[in-house]
C-alpha cells in the first residue's frame, strides 16, 4: 500500500533521511524505531507531505500513486492521516470543534463524533472544553480520535503514547490493535519499545537517517542485542 524507496529529505543542506526505503501493507502495523533525532518525524512529515522538510530524491507511493508533490490536504483526501508529535491541537477550540472541523457534514457512514467517544469516552465527558483546558492524555486522545474522522486507512502515528500515563497507554495499544483488525494500516513512531513489541508486525530501526535493521516483531524479541546496540536499550 505504502511504498517509499531510496528517500532523501532535509532541511536546508543538512540531509537528514538518507535513503530510507520501506513498506507498510494493508492491516499492517509498521513500527520506526530509533533513537532522538535519527530522523523519525522528517521521515514520517515527508510521507504527509509537510513542510519543512524538503524531499530531495526518492519515492513514496500510496497505493501506485506518487504522493510528492502533494499539499498534506491532498494526501489527507487519500485516506491518509496524521497524529503529529506534539499534538498540535489548537488551544480555543473545542473537543467537538476539532473532531467534526475536517468531516465534511454530508460524509456517509465511517468514524462519526460518537464512535470516537465511544472509544474515548473521557473525550465524551470533555466535549465542549478548550485545547488548552486539556491534560496531556486527553490531548493524546483527541488527536488519535481527529485523525480517525477522515476515515483513514493509513495512519501516521509520531510517537502517540508520548506523556501518557502507563494505562492510557495500555488503552492506546488496546485501539491499535482494534484498528488493525478493522483492517488499518499504521506507520509507527514509538519511544515506549514494549509498546511497540506489543502492538507491530515489523519493525524498521533508523539511524541517522538510514535504516540500519529491519525485522519481524517476533525475530526482534529474540535477538534483543539489536536493540542494545542501536537503541541503547536492555
Ligand atoms: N525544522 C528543522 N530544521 C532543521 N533541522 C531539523 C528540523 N527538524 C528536525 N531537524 C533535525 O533533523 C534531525 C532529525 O530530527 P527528527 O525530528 O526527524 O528525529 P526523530 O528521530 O524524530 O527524533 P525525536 O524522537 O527527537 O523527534 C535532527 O538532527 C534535528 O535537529
Amino acid at each position: 500500500m505504502l511504498e517509499v524507496r531510496d528517500l532523501h529529505s532535509g532541511y536546508g543542506e543538512a540531509v537528514v533521511v538518507r535513503g530510507v526505503s520501506l513498506d507498510v501493507g494493508a492491516g499492517e502495523i509498521v513500527a520506526l524505531l530509533g533513537r532522538n533525532g535519527m530522523g523519525k518525524t522528517t521521515l514520517i512529515r515527508s510521507i504527509m507531505g509537510l513542510t519543512p522538510p524538503q524531499v530531495r530524491s526518492g519515492s513514496i507511493n500510496w497505493r501506485d500513486e506518487s504522493l510528492l508533490g502533494l499539499r498534506p490536504h491532498e494526501i489527507a483526501d487519500r485516506k491518509i492521516a496524521i497524529v503529529p508529535q506534539g499534538r498540535r491541537l489548537f488551544t480555543s477550540l473545542t473537543v467537538i470543534e476539532h473532531l467534526t472541523m475536517l468531516k465534511n457534514a454530508r460524509a456517509k457512514g465511517g468514524w462519526t463524533v460518537e464512535r470516537v467517544f465511544g472509544i474515548f469516552p473521557r473525550l465524551a465527558e470533555r466535549r465542549h472544553h478548550r485545547g488548552a483546558q486539556l491534560s496531556g492524555g486527553e490531548r493524546g486522545m483527541l488527536a488519535v480520535g481527529r485523525a480517525l474522522m477522515i476515515d483513514p486507512q493509513l495512519i501516521l502515528m509520531d510517537e502517540p503514547s508520548e506523556g501518557l500515563a502507563p494505562v492510557m497507554v495500555q488503552h492506546l495499544e488496546e485501539i491499535i490493535l482494534g484498528l488493525k483488525r478493522e483492517g488499518l494500516s499504521i506507520l509507527l513512531v514509538e519511544q515506549n519499545l514494549y509498546s511497540t513489541l506489543a502492538v507491530a508486525d515489523r519493525v524498521y530501526v533508523l539511524e541517522t537517517g538510514q535504516v540500519v535493521h529491519h525485522a519481524n516483531v517476533g525475530e526482534l524479541a529474540q535477538h534483543t542485542e539489536i536493540l542494545f546496540k542501536h537503541l541503547g536499550v536492555h
